[in-house]
């Protein structure tokens, strides 16, 4: 399933329209039979309905829905805000005055008589804030019992998920077609309820390339396993960072990579780090990074850790900031002539670094998948996080192309960004993962993959896919309070055991 912006639904129904020639009132009849699909088994007949219209088509919808519902013997009352600006619109408003349905003015509205409300007031037309007359009756429609939206509720952006003025608070949304990207980016992804989306009839020829996927089934693949392999046959994964305080996030990401399938894992990281995990986890190896005193490494650390060859390595979980650290580890990234996740401190960059920085990971041509969160993206490319949260499926793929590396993009809705220009949203928020350690699992199950042979972009996109299957899993035993990065880890092997396929990488 692809996910598209407003111009982009625009487009679609154009064409199909335009190019086609499939009449847009067939397409508005259509959008308007799958809403009163969602609301008839719902509501029953005499429960009264109200139906806000709006002048554009999503108002024209509105109409449709009347229509079909009044003769279906609905108690449905039209509160609008006077004659449409549509063709189309205007010939269903027709229709519905010519049957004598009820029609008021907006002002009019009264929540408190009506058992349920159909937005239709604006969808992906939305272009400034509501206000006036509209607003009143937004904010008066979400004082009425059970809400259904048609398209997106009104007043959030289709295309950034802003809220532009008040908005609709829907219990249901059904959508035309395609789901928009205001149904998933926040806030307005808050106010949809559930999504319905109804094929209407636009045709998929003229489906923009770079729409991105929306990944809603946690289902994927896994690197083949066969009977005739040995630990080197999985991959060696080197995992570097952890300080003393941040210990653990070393530890949770060689522990997560090893729960997923690597052969061999070893950490690189100061003497006291090393010491503590030798003990914690006597299945991982390690590392002694040479340091001058027993935090930070000495002049020629990198290439004591770049000494051995390494299928895949993670860089930064815990590493922590200081500027010896930080170049430490770009000195083993621009080493490393196997396939790097780098990701917590290792992406932090002071603003003077960070050309430095980035140029390091465009001269990379071995797979490079960071995996920052808002801040650290925001500090690594100079982008606002208020841009980020409205534009970031756009900025994502801008930056994967411009890098040519994969982006994983950490949040509620993860977005990862192939080097292609391919983008994946993962649907699958989860308050259980709002905790620290999460990042530093995902890094250590992509890096895992990383080692076992898959490239850069299938070990992202699975990677996430696994950590989000293995999040809901871990809330499902122990609730969205009490799930942590340990039992994600635990999780691990219960989600690829529903993971579907294995492929041959
Ligand atoms: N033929 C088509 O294009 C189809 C469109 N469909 C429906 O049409 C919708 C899009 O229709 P439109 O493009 O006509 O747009 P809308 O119906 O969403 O609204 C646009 C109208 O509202 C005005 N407007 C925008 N923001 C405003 C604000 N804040 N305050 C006051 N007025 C404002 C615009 O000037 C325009 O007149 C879709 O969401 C969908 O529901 C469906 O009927 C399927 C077919
Ligand atoms: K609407």
């Amino acid at each position: 399933m692809r996910i598209l912006n407003a111009q982009q639904m625009a487009q679609m129904d154009r064409y199909t329209i335009h190019e086609l020639g499939v009449p847009g009132l067939l397409l508005m009849e259509n959008a308007g039979m799958a809403v009163v699909r969602a609301i008839t088994e719902r509501v029953r007949p005499h429960q009264a309905l109200a139906i806000l219209c709006g002048k554009g088509n999503n108002g024209g919808d509105g109409y449709v829905i009347a229509r079909l519902l009044y003769l279906q013997g609905y108690a449905v009352t039209i509160f609008h805000a006077g004659r449409p600006s549509t063709d189309d619109s205007r010939l269903n408003y027709d229709i519905a005055q010519r049957l004598r349905i009820p029609v008021m003015p907006l002002e009019a509205f009264e929540p408190q008589c009506f058992f349920a409300v159909v937005d239709a007031l604006f969808g992906t037309g939305l272009e400034r804030p509501i206000e006036g007359v509209f607003a009143s009756a937004v904010e008066a429609a979400n004082g009425v019992a059970l809400r259904f939206a048609v398209d997106i509720p009104s007043g959030v952006c289709g295309t950034t998920g802003r809220l532009l003025g008040t908005a609709f608070n829907a219990h249901f949304t059904v959508t035309m077609e395609y789901p928009k990207r205001g149904h998933y980016l926040y806030p307005g992804a808050n106010l949809r309820g559930e999504l319905l989306v109804a094929p209407i009839g636009i045709s998929s020829h003229a489906l923009p390339p770079e729409a991105p996927h929306l990944v809603d089934q946690l289902r994927g693949a896994l690197p083949r396993r066969n009977g005739d392999s040995h630990k080197g046959t999985f991959g060696h994964l080197l995992c570097v960072g952890g300080t003393v305080g941040k210990a653990g996030a070393i530890r949770l990401g060689a522990k997560a990579a090893m729960e997923t399938g690597c052969g061999l894992v070893s950490v690189a990281s100061n003497h006291q780090v090393v010491q503590s995990l030798q003990f914690a986890e006597p299945e991982i190896m390690s590392v002694i990074v040479p340091c001058y005193d027993s935090l930070l490494p000495e002049g020629d650390s990198a290439s004591h850790v770049l000494e051995h060859p390494y299928d895949a390595m993670v860089i930064g979980p815990g590493g922590g900031r200081h500027s010896r650290l930080v170049q430490f580890y770009w000195e083993v990234i621009q080493g490393a002539s196997c396939p790097v996740v780098i990701d917590a401190d290792a992406l932090y960059c002071e603003d003077e670094d960070r050309n430095d920085i980035l140029e390091a990971i465009i001269r990379r041509s071995n797979g490079t998948v960071l995996t920052p969160h808002p801040k650290e993206f925001e500090r690594l490319t100079g982008t606002p996080l208020p841009e980020l949260e409205s534009c970031k499926l756009d900025i994502a793929r801008e930056w994967a192309l411009k890098l040519g590396c994969t982006l994983v993009l950490k949040g509620a809705r993860t977005t990862v960004a192939w080097s292609n220009g391919d983008v994946y949203l993962l649907d699958c928020p989860n308050a259980a993962l709002a905790k620290g350690g999460s990042g530093d699992v995902l890094a250590g199950i992509i890096g895992s993959l990383l080692a076992q042979g898959m490239d850069a972009d299938r070990a992202a996109l699975e990677g996430c896919k696994l950590h989000a299957l293995a999040g809901q899993i871990m809330s499902q035993r122990h609730g969205s309070y009490s799930g942590g990065p340990l039992k994600h880890i635990q999780s691990i092997a219960t989600a690829i055991a529903q993971f579907e396929e294995e492929v041959q990488v």
